[in-house]
């Protein structure tokens, strides 16, 4: 079977360098293009990309010309969007209008009524927002995207607990530094440090978990009844988002029925190539989960819980440049193939 072309905008960047290696020998897509600015543009993306990932660059990428990010020069059936959300306010209607399915990771289209802000194991059916989408916007192409790298944490260990009826949701992250980017934080600011804020961090993550867990009628998202408070900052860490839930349930269930419903997770996704053998694994140690040690549990695609207590309490973490924006965009595509989207 041909593999579907895909490129990449704002390929030499944090997220970029992260899809290329969610996307190097995937059985399913194949790099075509790989777009950034002026700067890189015309040269070879082993000469331009900055490569920050402890790995080779691959060397299937390694002699293709960068290009800018103009649709006419990118040959592909779907974009993954890794560009600032600024630019990407323009340039993704631009590329979905010329027919490119866009798998955006970026803030700005997620909560436009009628684009899908999907996580597969969550809310699979959300994707048929496309038809409305396409409707609505006169469309050849789409845009889909997914959340915040906090809320997708948080959101994917929520699934499980749904059934025991949920009132609120309390949070307090602890989020990378690679979260702001590799040149967003200062040493100085954050080493030996914690910065109790991370602007538009704690709207993204009250808003955007209302928007995933909202029930689609076939024509539009009724939020989710719940409500979620958030509190974020910035911790010396240099991937890996930590994450401390108190979840307010109906039922009001014991600690080990919770984890017993965190095991039992399955969205049955397994043929999808990027879903990780346990999208939530629970770790029974009194001081896990912890960054160092769990943030690339299957292949920085599981979400690790821990420190299940009454209340409900829990830790939750996960990689947030992999589950948290490039590998959530590359399952997220993979579901739409499934589904016949692409
Ligand atoms: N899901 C989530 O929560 C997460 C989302 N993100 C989002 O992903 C996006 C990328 O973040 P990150 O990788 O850290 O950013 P970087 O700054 O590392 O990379 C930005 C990329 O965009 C390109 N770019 C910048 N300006 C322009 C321009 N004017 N024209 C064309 N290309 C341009 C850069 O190209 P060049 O190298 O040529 O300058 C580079 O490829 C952001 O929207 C960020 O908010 C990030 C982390 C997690
Ligand atoms: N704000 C996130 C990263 C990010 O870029 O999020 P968003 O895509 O929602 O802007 C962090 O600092 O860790």
């Amino acid at each position: 079977m041909a593999k579907i072309k895909v490129g990449i905008l704002g390929a030499t960047g944090n997220v970029g360098q992260r899809f290329i290696q969610a996307l190097d020998n995937h059985p399913w897509f194949e790099i075509s293009a790989l777009a950034a600015s002026e700067r890189s543009a015309g040269k070879k993306y082993g000469e331009v990309a900055d490569w920050k990932i402890g790995t080779e660059i691959p060397e299937t990428v390694e002699d293709i010309e960068v290009v800018t990010i103009d649709p006419k020069k990118i040959d592909a059936d779907i974009v993954f969007s890794a560009l600032p959300a600024d630019l990407a306010m323009t340039v993704e209607p631009a590329f979905a209008k010329e027919g490119f399915v866009v798998a955006s990771n970026a803030s700005a289209f997620r909560m436009e009524e009628d684009i899908p802000l999907t996580i597969p194991e969550v809310n699979p059916d959300h994707l048929e927002l496309i038809d409305v989408q396409k409707k609505n916007r006169n469309w050849d192409g789409c845009i889909i995207t997914n959340p915040n790298c906090s809320t997708i944490m948080m959101a994917v260990t929520l699934k499980p607990l749904l059934q025991f009826g949920m009132e609120s949701i309390n949070v307090a992250t602890m989020q990378a530094i690679s979260g702001a980017g590799y040149n967003g934080i200062y040493a100085m600011s954050i080493y030996d440090n914690v910065v109790p804020y991370i602007g538009g961090e704690e709207e993204k993550i009250e808003t955007e978990t209302l928007k995933i867990f909202g029930e689609f009628d076939g024509g539009k998202i009724k939020n989710a009844p719940f409500k979620v408070s958030a509190s974020c900052n910035r911790v010396p860490v240099i991937d890996g988002h930590t994450e401390a839930v108190w979840a307010t349930l109906k039922d009001d269930p014991k600690p080990e029925t919770v984890r017993d419903a965190f095991l039992k997770f399955d969205p049955g996704l397994s043929h999808l190539p990027t879903e990780p053998k346990h999208p939530i694994i629970v770790r029974d140690e009194p001081d896990r989960p912890q960054p160092r040690l769990d943030r690339d549990m299957g292949n920085g695609m599981s979400v690790s819980v821990g420190r299940i207590r009454e209340g409900i309490r829990y830790v939750a973490l996960g990689h947030n440049t992999i589950r948290g924006a490039a590998g959530a965009s590359v399952l997220n595509a993979e579901l739409l193939k499934e589904k016949g989207y692409l």
